[in-house]
């Protein structure tokens, strides 16, 4: 008997253009939520469009409240999920990075109520996700988490952010090459539960951006315009995949090696470009396409190397030695690299 059953939880309303987050009422309104808002923004998102939100919803006679929270930690998603279990409270709404948006799908979760995506930088492909991703001591949980019922991303406020934001999530696009080489791979020797529609989306979006590189620039509207196409594209394919496999393999565990041990670790997006250079080159070797994957980021401003990431070679080989370690998925790290061939790798790819 065929008893095999899932879910695929997708946005209802996705909202992407010029002005558009003067639509967020409108969006939310048209979703028939009942109770008040809950906002949660960090310093600056709050500066360019969280107040601006608040507003909005105070203005259609609502009263709405407010949590700002700094990082992305359980001890913050505690922190939104008191608030939010106020009765007054009907839905969640984050507004932010990738930090603030993994945080408040979290806290939506916990206390079952809806979740509102408004990014303000186009960084990563968290905005559509049914993931949150969220550090915890030696380890990185990727957890099932609330998918928004709505997602406002306004171009004007995603071109207007800095430059290397929208670059990272270039790169974050990137990477899906090599995350669904692992998956594919960890199909192969692990029977690890492969999604064909998932894995063509993502690679096919991955695609698409490298075709349209030639028109993500700064100060171009329309570079925020195709950037988030592909980073909802993107997240839908986390979601159709009920796991973030199609975006995230071993390019990804080196960027969260690199949060943990890093002096300073920069955007995840950059981090985990580099790591796809270097992964790219372990599945296909050194006449592969790795240099395809460092042009591609080269094309559009992004990091492809330890320098240009602020590392020394010593954190990118202790990174990518221990990767494997991060948490249970397998990938072309296996069972962890030795020390020369990490060496051999970085080296080869010009990434130290
Ligand atoms: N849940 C998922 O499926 C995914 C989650 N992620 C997670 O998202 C995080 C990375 O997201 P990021 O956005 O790169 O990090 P982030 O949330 O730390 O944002 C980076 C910085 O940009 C600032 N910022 C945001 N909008 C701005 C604007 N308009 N103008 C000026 N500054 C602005 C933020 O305040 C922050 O300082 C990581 O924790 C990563 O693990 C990434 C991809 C997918
Ligand atoms: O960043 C992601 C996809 O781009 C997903 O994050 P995880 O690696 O924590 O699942
Ligand atoms: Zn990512």
């Amino acid at each position: 008997m065929f008893e095999k059953s899932t879910w695929i939880r997708l946005p209802r309303n996705v909202v992407v253009g010029h002005g558009v987050l003067d639509d967020t009422v409108a969006a939310v309104e048209e979703l028939h939520l009942a109770g008040d808002p809950l906002v949660v923004t960090s310093p600056t998102p709050a500066e360019v469009a969280g107040d601006r939100v608040v507003e909005a919803f105070a203005d259609a006679g609502l009263d709405p409240q407010v949590v700002r929270i700094e990082e992305a930690t359980f001890g913050a998603v505690e922190d939104v999920i008191e608030v939010a279990a106020d009765g007054d409270v009907g839905y969640l709404v984050g507004v932010g990075g990738g930090k603030v948006i993994d945080v408040t799908k979290m806290a939506a979760e916990d206390v079952d109520k809806g979740f509102v995506s408004v990014p303000t930088a186009a960084s990563h492909d968290g905005i559509v996700s049914a993931r949150a991703s969220i550090p915890e001591g030696d380890t990185r949980h990727s957890v099932a988490a609330e998918p928004p019922l709505a997602v406002v991303a306004d171009t004007e406020i995603l071109a207007d952010a800095p430059w290397e934001l929208t670059t990272a999530g270039c790169a974050d696009i990137i990477s899906n090459f090599t995350a669904v080489r692992d998956w594919e791979l960890a199909h192969r020797l692990k029977n690890v539960e492969y999604h064909e529609y998932a894995g063509a989306l993502s690679r096919m979006t991955a695609e698409m951006l490298v075709e349209n590189a030639d028109s993500i620039r700064p100060e171009l509207e329309e570079s925020a315009w195709i950037v988030t196409k592909a980073l909802v594209s993107s997240g839908v394919a986390m979601s159709i995949a009920g796991s973030s496999r199609p975006a995230s393999g071993a390019e990804h565990l080196f960027s969260h090696q690199l949060d943990r041990i890093a002096p300073n670790p920069t955007y995840h997006g950059h981090q985990v470009g580099v790591g796809s250079i270097m992964t790219e080159y372990l599945h296909s070797g050194p006449k592969g396409q790795w240099r395809d994957i460092r042009d591609a980021l080269a094309s559009i401003d992004a990091p492809t190397t330890a320098d240009e990431l602020g590392l020394d070679s010593e954190t990118v080989i202790e990174a990518l030695t221990t990767a494997h370690e991060i948490r249970d998925r397998y990938t072309i790290l296996g069972d962890g690299m030795s020390e020369e061939a990490a060496r051999e790798a970085a080296r080869v790819t010009g990434v130290i």
